[in-house]
């Protein structure tokens, strides 16, 4: 019996008895403290037999050295807070990205008239003053040759008399130096988008165009045979990572999905939510979200000595202070080191003898994934779809960069980031943050078994908009 988050007691699955198929089960509750609290007997086991129902998830996530419960509860409780605030500072809010790119695998098919309406872009006098005149010298300097940049970041990454570290800042968005991405084309151009007013949710984009990009995806020849028992960590990890960012989209449109396009009415679907994550049959969606969670939260740790030492410059002192502070409580989180030591342990990949040519494979691949976004026919969708992937590439980076960066001079070498890849990255683990609380709270809701009441005919009672004029006000 759980009340709240405080675990009260707990008896074994057989002690059940009968009461299974529930695995939710309110129970009115009193407490001296408060009155009418309500507790939930849970299923803590896998009960054998129990059909579809909420995803309950035991034990150990997969390849990671922590339990489910201990991650739920850290993160609701020390984590998520601390990112929601820190996505809101000026530093965490801007993000630089160029919408406009062909889609490289299939003609236009009508869908880019939806490009100017999803996403607006920043007023120029909106972006950071630093960043502006940052950008300038970088514009001026050239566009982005490898050769450039090496020379480059010698200059930015110095130590100015606050002993803080300068970002290697770059014409382009893609990051600097990151295997993990394509590397800068000459026609490089990108705006910056405010994160706050372009919110990731449902926007209508769904059908056979949204599924030609998921199967572009997942058709990639490192995740054909995915399932089989003998395929190598590596390609595993690489899946885990994709999937993981699938289920996070899914449970953002779940959570907050238009419920009443004429009223303005945005809530949870729980019919949706419960045919993408909450049944058993796709279970495996929600392990590989918690999955990614924790992959991204170590790459966070492990740059935490850089993160700590970084300028959070936009030129709001007393802000820039703050979002330097939430970001030293994030990274030096007692609470976290608690519950999870070591979320991943990256120092077994790549150890085979193949290992150099199956990390070029997959990065290969990976930027194949990043081409895809491009013919991603809703703007809002693209926006998120190439942040979480530039997220993805800068936690694969900052876990393997002193072997990448070694490589070839047999010495490792100082991680560098880009500003882009340390908002991408941060913004990206605040999504997968929510999305494990989304999907905790909605269980919870399904579970509840009054919403069937709610929504008797189930997903059809919701109305289903996919108009265009629906992504026009979006
Ligand atoms: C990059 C990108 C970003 C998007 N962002 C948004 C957004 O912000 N808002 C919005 O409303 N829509 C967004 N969409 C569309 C959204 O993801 C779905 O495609 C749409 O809602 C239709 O969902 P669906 O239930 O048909 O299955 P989809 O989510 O389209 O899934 C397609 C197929 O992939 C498989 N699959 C599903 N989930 C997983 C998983 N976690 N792991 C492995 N396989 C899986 C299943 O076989 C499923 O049938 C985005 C699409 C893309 C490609």
């Amino acid at each position: 019996v759980h009340c709240g988050s405080t675990l009260l007691q707990t008896w074994r699955w057989e002690e059940l008895g009968n009461v299974q198929p529930l695995l939710w089960l309110p129970i009115s509750f009193r407490q001296p403290q408060n009155e009418n609290a309500t507790a939930y007997l849970v299923q803590d086991e896998v009960a054998p037999d129990v059909g579809v129902g909420p995803c309950q998830l035991s034990g150990t996530v997969h390849d990671c050295s922590c339990e489910y419960a201990a991650v739920e509860r850290v993160n609701k409780e020390a984590v998520l807070p601390l990112l929601r605030d820190l996505v809101r500072t000026p530093f965490f809010r801007y993000f630089k990205v160029n919408l406009y790119c062909d889609c490289p695998f299939w003609p236009d098919d009508g869908m880019c008239m939806l490009r100017d309406c999803g996403v607006c872009e920043c007023e120029p006098d909106e972006v950071p003053a630093p960043w502006k005149v940052a950008d300038t010298a970088a514009n001026c300097e050239g566009t982005g040759s490898p050769s450039r940049l090496e020379a480059e970041s010698e200059v930015d990454r110095s130590v100015d008399a606050s002993t803080k570290v300068h970002l290697v800042n770059i014409h382009g968005w893609r990051g600097y130096n990151n295997p993990w991405m394509l590397e800068e084309e000459t026609d490089s151009e990108y705006s910056y988008i405010n994160l706050l007013a372009n919110p990731e949710r449902y926007t209508g984009y769904k059908g056979e165009h949204a599924h030609r990009v998921w199967n572009l995806i997942y058709s990639q020849s490192c995740f054909t045979d995915i399932t089989q028992p003998d395929v190598c960590t590596e390609r595993k990890v690489f899946y885990r990572l994709i999937s993981g960012m699938h289920s996070s989209i899914s449970a953002h449109i779940a959570k907050e999905y238009l419920l009443d396009e004429a009223q303005d009415v945005w809530g949870p679907n729980l019919p949706l939510f419960r045919d993408r994550l909450g049944n058993t049959a796709v279970r495996e969606r929600v392990e590989n979200l918690y999955f990614a969670y924790l992959f991204v939260l170590r790459a966070t740790l492990k740059a935490g000595p850089l993160l700590e030492e970084i300028a959070y410059d936009t030129g709001f002192p007393e802000e820039d202070a703050r979002t330097a502070e939430l970001v030293r409580q994030l990274v030096s989180s007692e609470a976290v080191k608690k519950a999870c030591p070591v979320p991943f342990e990256e120092g077994r990949l790549w150890k085979g003898e193949d290992g150099p040519q199956l990390k070029r494979q997959l990065q290969a691949h990976f930027h194949n994934i990043t081409r895809a976004m491009d013919c991603v026919g809703c703007e809002k969708c693209k926006l998120w779809g190439k942040l979480q992937l530039l997220g993805i590439a800068t936690s694969l980076k900052v876990l393997f960069a002193a072997e990448d960066c070694g490589l070839g001079s047999g010495q490792p070498q100082q991680l560098q980031l880009e500003r882009n890849e340390v908002i991408a990255m941060l913004n990206l683990l605040e999504r997968l943050s929510a999305s494990i609380e989304a999907v905790r709270e909605l269980s919870l809701q399904l579970a509840d078994g009054n919403w069937e009441q709610q929504h008797p005919q189930g997903l059809g009672a919701i109305q289903d908009f996919t108009h265009n004029s629906l992504y026009q006000s979006l």
